[in-house]
């Protein structure tokens, strides 16, 4: 099965099911692919979204918000541990829920360990696609567990991390350690950047960034991060306030800088996809 024919394959079929079915294997080009394979990859992937996306009551959520989303596909960067507090593990099967209820995509990690696990079985669960994004060397199940939804594979983590990245609207990130950590602040520097004004949300969940967040401020205090640059980050306690914020975030935020890769790694053409650009 050639790359391009398992990427159709898999988001033909959608993962509509109630229960988590075995995850469609796509393996995303190696760098060396050709402009037209790539080309192709991407317009599977689109003729698999649903966009704008639809409004479903399938899920719990926070409690039952049903609106329109701007959004196709959210990217959720986080912890491939549960944590210790169950309120983490809520926190991810709720967005999860979310996600579902306003009719939303997921991007993510890959993998079923951890909070990925959980906000990934969420959302399939839901009936929504499921995109997991995931380095060869992480594919082993005994490393990642058995995904559900569409995995597409690439070669390392910059790979995975573009791709995150061009295929989402928006971006969530839920407790985690290093890897979150580092996931989110890309996203963030390349919104200072402007290399995409794609919003950007951190799920306080019980306080978990409140420390995060007072370093940043720190770091605005001592000169080192603009007033305008700090409101890049949107914050809130639960999913339902997150995405409501970030469904209504205007990005004020410009450089003025034009990238000249910003074309090949497909931020810019995702924001024409209703996210407001300044
Ligand atoms: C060998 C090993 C530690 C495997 C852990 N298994 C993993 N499987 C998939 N993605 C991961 C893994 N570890 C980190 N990541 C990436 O880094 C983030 C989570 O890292 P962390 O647990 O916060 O730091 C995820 O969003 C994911 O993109």
């Amino acid at each position: 099965m050639t790359p391009t024919a398992a990427v159709v394959v898999a988001l033909e079929a959608p993962a509509p099911a109630p229960s988590p079915a075995p995850a469609a294997v796509a393996v995303a080009p190696a760098p060396s692919s050709t402009a037209g394979a790539e080309a192709d990859q991407e317009t599977a992937v689109e003729a698999g979204a649903d966009a704008p996306a639809q409004s479903s009551s399938g899920g719990g959520g926070d409690g039952g918000s049903e609106r329109r989303s701007r959004f196709r596909r959210i990217c959720v960067y986080c912890g491939s541990a549960k944590g210790k507090k169950p309120s983490y593990q809520d926190a991810a099967i709720n967005l999860g829920n979310q996600l579902v209820e306003r009719g939303i995509d997921l991007v993510y990690g890959g993998g079923s360990i951890g909070l990925m696990g959980l906000v990934s079985h969420a959302v399939h669960a839901g009936g929504r696609h499921v995109i997991g994004i995931i380095p060869r060397s992480l594919m082993p199940r005994e490393v990642t567990g058995d995904p559900v939804g569409e995995v597409r594979a690439v070669s390392g983590m910059h790979e995975r991390k573009a791709e995150m990245a061009r295929f989402a609207d928006a971006f969530i990130a839920l407790p985690g350690g290093y890897g979150t950590l580092e996931e989110l602040l890309e996203v963030i520097t390349w919104a200072q950047l402007g290399i995409h004004k794609k919003p950007v949300g951190l799920l306080n969940v019980d306080g978990f960034y409140d420390p995060l967040l007072s370093f940043i401020d720190l770091a605005v205090n001592e000169g080192f991060i603009t007033e305008e640059a700090r409101r890049i980050i949107i914050s809130a306690p639960t999913a339902k306030e997150l995405v409501m914020k970030l469904e209504d975030y205007v990005p004020e935020y410009d450089t003025g800088l034009v990238w000249e890769d910003q074309k090949q790694n497909g931020l810019v053409p995702e924001l024409e996809s209703g996210i407001t650009s300044s």
